[in-house]
């Protein structure tokens, strides 16, 4: 059995979801069919989800209503859905506003979940009226529990004790992405993206053999192909280079859908909604993999901002990280990286965390617990990240990463190599991160050395 997910580029209109249908049909073993909210049609228009975040913050303005429903009207008209198929969909989004939410946050969660809860049901529908046997699957009803965080929900072990019971050899389940029924009964969503993690979420719990992940590019490629042109497609990879690749910016594939997908050892298959007979990126696990590059891609990202500490005898000081961890955790902050030297440390932390003075309240009660003898904070932070399987027990790598960037005047802030053993980081100005990641790429892929 399969578990497809398409992402909301291939839901964007009626066109396209011929193509969805198509893709279903051409294979009995997708048996479970996971959606996103429509994207964009083109690089002008908005994803409904952003429509349904306008909406959250601006519920009585009706133009928004009307635009977010014409988006789900246009893909009915394409298939003729009948008006009082449609009705209840409808009536469903107008009374957002209506229902009850323990909070702000939980109301936004749930409005933006709604782009996924309609897309789902409108699919039903219409495979169902093509006498297709289509379930809806109620990620609210039907068990799939996640944390309290209304926008930054993770997946609760319990989900894949319930999900099992859904296995049915003989429907087509369609279930929304992107969101679950939070541990107090309200809607909490993933982060942004994050309908690969319920793909990813109905693979693990319904053991299926393979999860196929249908978006808008003919593979994974080596690099952003929105900073390099036809850049090389990557063939086969490992899970843990895709999460890498993931977390520093291959948008094409949510960091965190990986985890369930490595815990059931199930493989992904990136492909192309609109070539589907391409063979796509296949992600596997290490033991399956030989790799045919050094490296197997190369990534930025640029929403980083670091903490720099220096104290003498920082390495015989017992306590002092145990003590500044104890502040992040009182503060609610996660760090990312923290690379040290003798008497140095730097905390590299996600930029989104900080809002208002957070920062200055944390850095004071640094200052003061931990007597720094110099404490900078650098915003302008971004990290590279070379990643590749093959290239463990190679020689002269990093001088091959370096080169190319000396030679166009980049200045490193930070390596980390060895922790991550396929991967080697580099700290940059955010400004020549992207410079960096093509020198990087057209070093490995483009020049004869
Ligand atoms: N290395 C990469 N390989 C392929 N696509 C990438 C890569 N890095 C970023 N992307 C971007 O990811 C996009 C697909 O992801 P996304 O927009 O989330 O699609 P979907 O709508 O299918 O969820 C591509 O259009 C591409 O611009
Ligand atoms: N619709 C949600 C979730 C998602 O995964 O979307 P997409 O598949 O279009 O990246 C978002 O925009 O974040």
């Amino acid at each position: 059995m399969k578990v497809v997910k398409f992402g909301g580029s291939s839901l964007a209109s009626g066109a396209q979801f011929q193509k969805v249908i198509e893709i279903i049909n051409a294979d009995p073993d997708r048996r479970v069919v996971v959606v996103s909210a429509p994207g964009k049609r083109n690089d002008a228009d908005t994803k409904v989800t952003d429509l349904l975040i306008k909406y959250a913050k601006h519920p009585d303005r009706k133009t928004i209503v009307e635009e977010i429903w014409a988006r789900y009207q246009e893909i009915a008209d394409f298939f003729q859905v009948p008006a009082e198929l449609l009705q209840p969909l409808k009536s469903e989004l107008e009374n957002l506003p209506q229902q009850n939410y323990s909070n702000s946050d939980f109301l936004l969660a749930a409005f933006k979940a709604h782009g996924e809860k309609i897309n789902a049901q409108l699919l039903t529908i219409i495979l169902q009226e093509q006498n297709k046997p289509a379930e809806f699957f109620d990620p609210e009803k039907s068990g799939l529990i996640v944390t309290n965080n209304p926008h930054d929900a993770h997946v609760l072990p319990q989900t894949y004790d319930r999900l099992a019971d859904f296995q049915n050899p003989n429907k087509i389940l369609v279930v929304p992405g992107f969101y679950g029924r939070s541990e107090d009964g309200e809607i909490a969503t993933f982060s942004r993206g994050g309908s690969d993690i319920t793909g990813a979420i109905m693979a693990k719990g319904l053991h299926a053999d393979l999860y196929e992940n249908f978006t808008d590019v003919d593979a994974v490629f080596a690099v952003n192909p929105q900073l390099v042109k036809n850049p090389i497609p990557i063939k086969l990879m490992t899970y843990r280079e895709l999460r890498e690749l993931s977390y520093t910016g291959f948008s094409v594939f949510h960091d965190e859908a990986l985890i369930p997908t490595i815990e059931a050892q199930i493989p992904i298959n990136v492909k192309n909604t609109n070539h589907p007979d391409l063979p796509g990126t296949l992600v596997v696990p290490e033991k399956d993999f030989k790799p045919q590059h050094t490296i197997t891609g190369v990534a930025s990202s640029k929403h980083f901002s670091a903490l720099y500490l220096h104290r003498y005898m920082l390495n015989k000081e017992v306590g002092f990280t145990l003590k500044l961890l104890e502040i992040f955790y009182k503060y609610n902050i996660s760090y990312e990286h923290m690379p040290s030297g003798i008497d140095d440390l730097t905390v590299i932390f996600d930029q989104n965390q900080f809002n208002g003075d957070l920062r200055e309240q944390m850095c004071e009660e640094i200052r003061a617990t931990l007597g720094p003898d110099r404490l900078e904070w650098i915003d302008d932070y971004a990290i590279i990240m070379v990643v590749g399987e093959g290239m463990r027990n190679k020689i002269g790598v990093l001088k091959r990463i370096v080169d190319p960037l000396a030679q166009a005047n980049i200045g490193i802030h930070m390596i980390n190599q060895g922790a991550s053993r396929i991967s080697i980081m580099l700290g940059t100005k955010q400004a020549d991160a992207s410079t960096a990641v093509k020198k990087i790429y057209q070093q490995f892929f483009e020049s004869k050395e």
